[in-house]
């Protein structure tokens, strides 16, 4: 038996709906008023968290494991033993001694700035409401255990599979379960049917609350739920992000190119001869010191730092990946109201259908309002405006309010019978009206008339006020489920118009942001009149508001051209923005959306980076990627300097590594070819690595130059090629004239070469940190504490090592005064012509198009 079918006595098993309440909460072993605490952690620990999978967890046995067993770890691991067992004990030792510290740096490092970084996360982690010890509180979605009583409202993604118990104009949204396109009633009552889609008493972990409230009895957890997670809203869009997908081609880039110097170089020293087992050792120490084995470390603990630092600035992180993507952020969407507007809307005015001022439109639309269990701005408005409007009515039926038809109607119950009330936009309401009211009759609407009421609604519109419409029908029959016929033949009740001033900071944010290289957009459903007048108020250039129809009859190429120049849209269906966003995305911009509702989660799943704010509907924060504690778009661009930042150091060490890093191991490689020697043993190879790596773990911490966070900062493959083509040979020119010095001039032996050359490497590698840091002057601008102590720590181990007794495990020898002073002299030199030209090799991208898409 699983939790969600419930055994029906007879032998077969039956779907959890057939069942009465009350037959399930004592098979669930549990009343109305829920579970004890302590019960509900026992079930806990029985049924596991109410997740799609069990999380692994960040356990560090595992990440070290995870990285012993990449190729590079275990083909030294192995190199190691056999070394041991060959009878070279020291040399066996330090490889596996060397391996097992950066492998404990990368753990260590890694596992503090996530664990930070994860608490964080958990703070915005959706909540459900449900009933302990008698009374309604707040838990994780993932503590949610079955026989829990939950309360769901509008706008919450449903948590777990539950029987109603009690409802209130509750619907639910089931299209990413089943693919009913619309909202259906769900309330408690006898179902017999087996099929999940007329389940109308029961509901579906993954699909979205549309309307009202619910109280409902859990029976389904975690994977035990009919749909799964596969097809429900709560999914992750787990498609990979810009960043992702640059790094990704870096690492390909590196990986190809440490293979392919692997293979010519073993090729090499089997050809003439050499030891096999030290040719390999010293193709996998070459690999080693090619691959950029920090990165995903470095990259983790930067984003994790950063978005430690970004809920400073009061904005969480959900993805970390996001931040880097908030940086490269070229276009911001966002929705109106809450975010341009301040999100307490208010009723302004009541008019009737002939322009005087009445009561009965706002009267009306406040008992629809209060009987559709909407909990969005403007019916919250209307009910605050009106609360005892609704006294004596109850609700027989609805058509739930949808954003594409811009609409919805209640079939009301009251003392002197029943009565349709059909609100929503204007337009769409008049389309169904035949007659006005005039007092206690009905006349009919002469186009005229028609006309006059949109002109009404645009002056509204242009006093910022805007309009909503007010129909009504009287209901003879009985009451019944309602259908689009019923809405027809209406009679024009007038119109309510809502002030929604915008927030005073929201023009100096847009200034900000339009500073930082960032274009504003704003994706409405609201009137393109208002829309407009908005836009002006904030200081946006929106000379055309394109409406969703125009939108529509578009074709996608039509429309990106569009998209280039159009500031602000109007009267949008949700998935109409969406659209825009994508067309956004084709013409190469990377594209951000700030919005709160039901109606905004196709766009915040859309966009690189979705943005959502603290208390929004359930669905938008689940889409989105982070959450933003204070609605305020000054926030944002606080976050987008983060992100540039962040985006900053990773570029730091990523172009350390094509540098002189890249420079020495090619030299290296060319060195072995024609040396008669080898050039480095694997030992000090991996040391020279493991030392390199140390002295790069400051840099998460080292500050950035503000005009670096001016523009956005986009990942530039070519730009980054073209650094390490000027760099790497500039650098191994160096190296070349080392060892020409070493051998033609000192006449040095191999042990002494290597020494030598090894203190070279060192400094040349670690020293240059300090001038490509930044693109000023090294002197004018230090870094970081942190990075001076580890670079230049670093660099003394390695620079004294060699003269210490530990030396001769490693197989150096110090080499003679006259030859250290003459690689002083080169390492200066070296990094004088860097300073000279890293201007020609930075050349900062000002392409602001995701890479290979877009002129
Ligand atoms: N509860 C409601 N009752 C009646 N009509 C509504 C309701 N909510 C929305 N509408 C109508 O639908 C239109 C679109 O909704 P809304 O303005 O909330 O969309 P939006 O894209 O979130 O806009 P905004 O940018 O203002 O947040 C409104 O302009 C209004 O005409
Ligand atoms: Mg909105």
């Amino acid at each position: 038996m699983t939790a969600n079918t419930v055994s029906s006595g007879a032998g077969g098993e039956r779907p959890f709906w057939t069942n009465t309440p009350d037959a399930l909460l004592s098979s669930l072993q549990t009343d109305r008023n829920g579970l004890s605490r302590a019960n509900a952690s026992e079930r806990l620990r029985q049924a596991g968290p109410n997740a799609d999978a069990v999380s692994a967890g960040r356990n560090p046995i595992r990440a070290i494991i995870k990285r012993l067993v990449e190729p590079l770890s275990l083909i030294l691991l192995a190199a190691g033993l056999v070394s041991v067992a060959t009878g070279d004990v020291v040399g066996g030792s330090i490889i596996v001694a060397i391996l097992v510290l950066s492998i404990g740096l990368d753990t260590f490092q890694e596992g503090h700035a996530v664990r930070a970084a994860d608490i964080l996360r958990q703070s915005v982690a959706l909540k459900a409401t449900v009933r302990r010890d008698g009374a309604l509180a707040e838990v994780d979605v993932e503590a949610l255990v079955p026989g829990d009583i939950i309360r769901v409202q509008a706008g919450d993604i449903i948590p777990a599979d539950a029987l109603i118990l009690e409802s209130s104009s509750f619907t639910a949204n089931e299209a990413a379960l089943t693919g009913e396109p619309y909202p259906v009633e769900k309330r408690a009552g006898a179902i017999s049917s087996l099929a999940a889609a007329e389940a109308s008493n029961a509901i579906f972990r993954g699909a979205v609350a549309q309307t009202g409230e619910a109280l409902a009895l859990v029976v389904g957890t975690g994977r035990q739920t009919l749909f799964g997670a596969a097809a429900s809203a709560l999914t992750e869009a787990n498609e990979i992000s810009p960043f992702q997908r640059d790094l990704n081609a870096y690492g390909l880039l590196t990986a190809r190119l440490t293979i392919a110097l692997v293979i010519v170089v073993l090729t090499a020293s089997i050809f003439f001869g050499r030891p096999l087992l030290q040719s390999l050792l010293f193709a996998v120490a070459l690999a080693v010191g090619l691959t950029p084995e920090l990165l995903p470390m470095i990259t983790t603990v930067t984003l994790s730092r950063g978005a430690v630092r970004m809920a400073g600035r009061k904005v969480i992180v959900k993805r970390l990946a996001s931040i880097h993507d908030l940086g490269s952020m070229t276009v911001l969407c966002t929705d109106k109201t809450g975010t341009l507007t301040s999100a307490r809307i208010s009723l302004a005015r009541s008019i009737g259908p002939y322009g005087a001022d009445d009561e009965r439109p706002s009267r009306l639309g406040a008992i629809a309002a209060a009987l559709c269990g909407g909990n969005a701005a403007l019916d919250a408005a209307l009910t605050r405006a009106m609360p005892e409007a609704a006294r004596g009515w109850t609700l027989s039926a609805q058509r739930v309010f949808d954003f594409g038809r811009r609409l919805g109607s209640v079939l009301a119950a009251g003392l002197d019978g029943s009565l349709l009330i059909a609100k929503g936009a204007p337009e769409e309401i008049l389309k169904l009206c035949s007659s006005g009211r005039a007092g206690e009759r009905t006349l009919p609407l002469s186009p005229a008339e028609h006309d006059a009421i949109l002109a009404k609604v645009a002056e509204l519109a242009a006093q910022g006020l805007r309009a909503i419409a007010v129909a009504t029908r009287p209901w003879t029959g009985a009451a019944r489920a309602l259908e689009t016929a019923d809405e027809a033949d209406l009679v024009f009740e007038g119109l309510c118009a809502f002030a929604d001033p915008p927030k005073a900071s929201a023009a100096a944010a847009i200034a900000r942001l339009n500073a930082a290289g960032i274009r504003l957009v704003i994706l409405s459903g609201d009137d393109p009149v208002v829309v407009k007048r908005l836009a002006g108020l904030v200081g946006l250039a929106a000379d055309r508001v394109l409406s969703g129809v125009e939108v529509t009859a578009l074709s996608d190429a039509a429309l990106a051209v569009q998209v280039r120049t159009i500031q602000a849209y109007g009267r949008l269906a949700p998935d109409q923005k969406a659209r825009l966003i994508r067309a956004l995305q084709a013409g190469g911009a990377i594209v951000g959306y700030l919005g709160d509702g039901i109606n905004d989660a196709p766009a915040l799943k859309a966009a690189d980076i979705g943005l959502s704010v603290d208390g929004a509907a359930g669905v938008a924060q689940a889409s989105a990627d982070m959450i933003m504690l204070d609605t305020d778009l000054a926030v944002v661009a606080d976050g987008v300097e983060e992100g540039r930042r962040t985006f900053a150091n990773i570029l730091k060490y990523i172009r350390m590594g094509a540098s002189s890093n890249f420079g020495n191991m090619l030299s290296m490689a060319v060195a072995s070819l024609f040396l008669p020697f080898l050039p480095m043993l694997p030992t000090q190879i991996l040391l020279n690595n493991l030392l390199y790596d140390l002295s790069e773990i400051g840099i998460p911490f080292d500050g950035v130059r503000p005009e670096v966070v001016a523009r956005p900062q986009v990942w530039d493959m070519r730009a980054l090629i073209r650094f390490a083509a000027i760099m790497g040979p500039l650098s191994s020119v160096f190296d070349l004239l080392t060892f020409a010095g070493l051998l033609l001039l000192f006449h040095v032996s191999p042990p002494e070469f290597r020494t030598a050359w090894f203190l070279e490497s060192m400094a040349t590698q670690i020293l240059v940190i300090f001038v490509i840091r930044t693109n000023g002057r090294p002197w004018r601008n230090l870094p970081r504490p942190i990075l001076a102590a580890s670079s230049l720590g670093a660099l003394i181990v390695a620079m004294v090592l060699p003269f210490t007794p530990v030396a001769r495990w490693f197989g150096f020898v110090a080499p003679p005064l006259a030859v250290t002073a003459t690689l002083g002299v080169i390492v200066l030199a070296y990094l004088t012509c860097t300073e000279l030209l890293k201007r020609v090799a930075i050349i900062e991208s000002v392409r602001l198009t995701r890479p290979g898409k877009g002129a």
